[in-house]
C-alpha cells in the first residue's frame, strides 16, 4: 500500500540504522545535517521573532551538530546566539564536529546558561541517541529552564525524552514546538511525551523513502488511512440482518445506565440489530429507556446458553456496569468462541486469575476477543506488565496481547491498540474532554457494533477508537457519555483517504 509508510513511526533505533544506511547508499550526511539545523533555525525565526537571544544548547552527539549548524545560520540571519556546550567539543566526531568547526561564534561551558526572559531555547542537547538516565547536573538546569518557562525548540526530541516509550529520564524539557525529522517516533505520541514536545514538525531531509521502509516497524498512528479498506461497506442491498446483531450485556437493577450507552453507541456505529441482555430485575428500567434497542432477559448461563443458540448473534459487549463477580466470569467463558468486546467489570472479574480468561481464549486464531482496560484495569490484568519500568505503553500492550491472544485497547489520552501478531497503534484524535464518567462504555459499544458488521478485530477496535475520538470532536467541550454516543457515526469511505 503506497500511502502506508506515510503513517508509520520509526524508532530512536531504527532511525540510527536508516542513518547508518543512508551513509552506506552515498547520500552525503553531513548535508542532511546541515538541512536539519536550517529548518531548526527556520522554525525558531518563524515562531519567535522576537526573542531577545537565542540560546543554543548542544549536546555531545550529533543532536548537538544539527545545534551548531542552527546556530551559525541564525548567526548569519543577525540573531544574537549564545551556545553553550555540554562536555568538551573537542570530543565531537564526525558530522557534528564538522558542524561545530563551521559555527563561527563563541561557544561556552553549559554549566553558564541561565535563563533569562526574553530567551528563546534551541535544544540540541540529546535526540534519538539518548542511552541512559540524565545526570544530575543535567537534570538541574533542565529542571530551571522548565521552571523559568522560557520557550524551547526542540531538536528531534525535547531532550531527555525517550523516543521509544515517550517517557522523560527521568526529566525532559518541555518544549512548545519540536522538529524531527522524515518520520515521528514513538515517543512524540506517547503520554508524556506528546505533552512535553509541544506542537511536532516533520522535516524531511531528503532520506529515500526506500531507506526509511526498510527500518519500519508495525507501529503506526491510528488512522482511517491503514485500516479503512476493511470498513464496513453498505451495499444497497444490506438490511439489518446483513448488518450484524450486537448484544450488550446490562448489570442489575441499579447499574444500567453504562450498558444502554454501549448499545446506543453500537448502533450509532451502524450494526443493523443490537439487543439489550437484562436480568430480569432490570427488565422494567431497561424496556424503559430503550427504543430502537431491543431488551431480552437473560439472567443465568444457562439461559446464555439457550440465547446463544442464535447464531446470527454476532457480537457482544460485556463489562459496562455488570458487576464483579462469577456470573461476569462464567458469561465470558461461555462466550469464548464468539466475538467478544471485554471492558471494564468484565476484566476486573478477572483480577485474581487472570490465567482462567487467558487459557479460554488462548486457541482462538485469528483472535476475536477485544479487551479494553483503562489503566487500573490493565494493571489488575497484568500487574508485572504494568509495573516494569523500562516497557513503553506500546511494548506492554503489546506483550499483553499476546499472552492473553487478545486485542487489548489500552486506554488513555495516548489510547494504545495492540495486536497479539506484534502489530500496534497509536491513537492521537482524542480530545481531553473525552475523559469522562461512561466514554469507555461508548468505546465498547462501538467496537462491538463494528465486531458485529464482520470487522476483524484489530481493524475494529482501531477504527472503533478512532471513531470514539471523532464524535468527541464532533461534541466539543463539555460533552456528556451521552452526548458522545449520540454522535457517533459510521465512518464514511470518502474520510478515509
Ligand atoms: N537520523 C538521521 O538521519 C539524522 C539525525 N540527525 C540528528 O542526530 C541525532 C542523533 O544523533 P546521535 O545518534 O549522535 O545521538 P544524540 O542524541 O546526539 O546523543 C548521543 C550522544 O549523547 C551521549 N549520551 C546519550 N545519553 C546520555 C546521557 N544520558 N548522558 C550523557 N550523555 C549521553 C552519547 O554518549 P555515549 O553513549 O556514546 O557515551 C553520545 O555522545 C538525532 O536526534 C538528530 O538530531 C540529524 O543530524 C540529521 C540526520
Ligand atoms: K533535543
Amino acid at each position: 500500500m503506497k500511502q502506508r509508510s506515510f503513517y508509520h513511526l520509526i524508532t530512536p533505533a531504527a532511525m540510527a540504522a536508516v542513518d547508518r544506511d543512508a551513509a552506506r547508499s552515498g547520500i552525503d550526511s553531513f548535508g542532511l545535517m546541515q538541512k536539519a539545523g536550517q529548518a531548526v533555525c527556520a522554525a525558531a525565526l518563524r515562531l519567535f521573532p522576537e526573542a531577545v537571544r537565542m540560546a543554543v544548547l548542544c549536546g555531545p552527539g550529533n543532536n548537538g551538530g544539527d545545534g551548531y549548524i542552527a546556530a551559525e545560520a541564525l548567526r548569519l540571519s543577525g540573531v544574537d546566539v549564545h551556545v553553550f556546550h555540554l562536555g568538551d567539543p573537542a570530543l565531537l566526531k564526525g558530522d557534528a564536529s564538522a558542524a561545530f568547526l563551521a559555527y563561527r561564534g563563541k561557544v561556552r561551558p553549559f554549566a553558564e546558561y541561565g535563563p533569562c526572559s526574553g530567551d528563546l531555547v534551541i535544544d540540541a542537547l540529546f535526540g534519538a541517541g539518548l542511552g541512559r538516565v540524565l545526570d544530575q547536573p543535567v537534570v538541574e538546569v533542565i529542571e530551571r529552564i522548565n521552571a523559568a518557562s522560557v520557550p524551547v525548540i526542540a531538536v528531534d526530541l525535547p531532550s531527555g525524552l525517550d523516543g521509544l516509550t515517550g517517557q522523560p529520564r527521568p526529566v525532559a524539557m518541555q518544549a512548545c514546538h519540536t522538529v524531527t525529522f522524515m518520520a515521528r517516533k514513538p515517543g512524540h505520541l506517547l503520554m508524556p511525551g506528546r505533552a512535553l514536545c509541544g506542537t511536532v514538525e516533520v522535516f524531511d531531509i531528503g532520506i529515500p523513502g526506500r531507506i526509511l521502509d526498510a527500518h519500519r516497524g508495525d507501529v503506526a498512528i491510528n488512522t482511517p488511512g491503514i485500516w479503512g479498506g476493511s470498513l464496513p461497506k453498505l451495499t444497497g442491498a444490506a438490511y439489518k440482518f446483513t448488518r450484524g446483531h450486537l448484544t450488550v450485556f446490562s448489570g442489575p437493577m441499579s447499574a444500567t445506565g453504562a450498558a444502554r450507552l454501549s448499545a446506543m453507541a453500537g448502533l450509532k456505529a451502524g450494526v443493523g440489530l443490537v439487543t439489550l441482555a437484562t436480568p430480569t430485575e432490570a427488565l422494567c428500567v431497561n424496556s424503559a429507556q430503550t427504543t430502537a434497542v431491543m431488551v431480552k432477559e437473560v439472567d443465568d448461563l444457562p439461559a446464555l446458553h439457550e440465547y446463544l443458540k442464535d447464531k446470527r448473534m454476532s457480537a457482544f459487549v460485556l463489562g459496562p456496569g455488570f458487576g464483579v463477580g462469577e456470573k461476569a466470569r462464567a458469561f465470558t467463558l461461555a462466550l469464548s468462541d464468539r466475538k467478544l468486546v471485554l471492558d471494564a467489570d468484565g476484566i476486573s472479574s478477572f483480577h485474581e486469575k487472570p490465567e482462567d480468561l487467558f487459557e479460554h481464549f488462548a486457541k482462538n486464531a485469528p483472535t476475536h476477543l477485544v479487551m479494553t482496560p483503562h489503566e487500573g484495569e490493565f494493571t489488575r490484568l497484568f500487574p508485572d506488565l504494568a509495573n516494569e519500568p523500562a516497557l513503553g505503553k506500546v511494548q506492554k500492550a503489546l506483550a499483553a496481547a499476546k499472552r492473553a491472544n487478545a486485542i487489548v485497547v489500552y486506554k488513555g489520552a495516548d489510547t494504545v491498540i495492540a495486536s497479539p501478531d506484534g502489530r500496534a497503534f497509536i491513537n492521537e484524535n482524542a480530545p481531553p474532554w473525552l475523559a469522562t464518567a461512561g466514554s469507555g462504555d461508548v468505546l465498547a459499544g462501538i467496537i462491538g457494533g463494528l465486531l458485529a458488521q464482520g470487522m476483524p478485530a484489530f481493524e475494529a477496535a482501531a477504527a472503533g477508537v478512532y471513531m470514539h475520538g471523532e464524535a468527541a470532536l464532533r461534541v466539543g467541550e463539555g460533552l456528556t457519555a451521552e452526548d458522545l454516543a449520540a454522535a457517533v457515526r459510521p465512518l464514511q469511505m470518502e474520510t478515509a483517504f
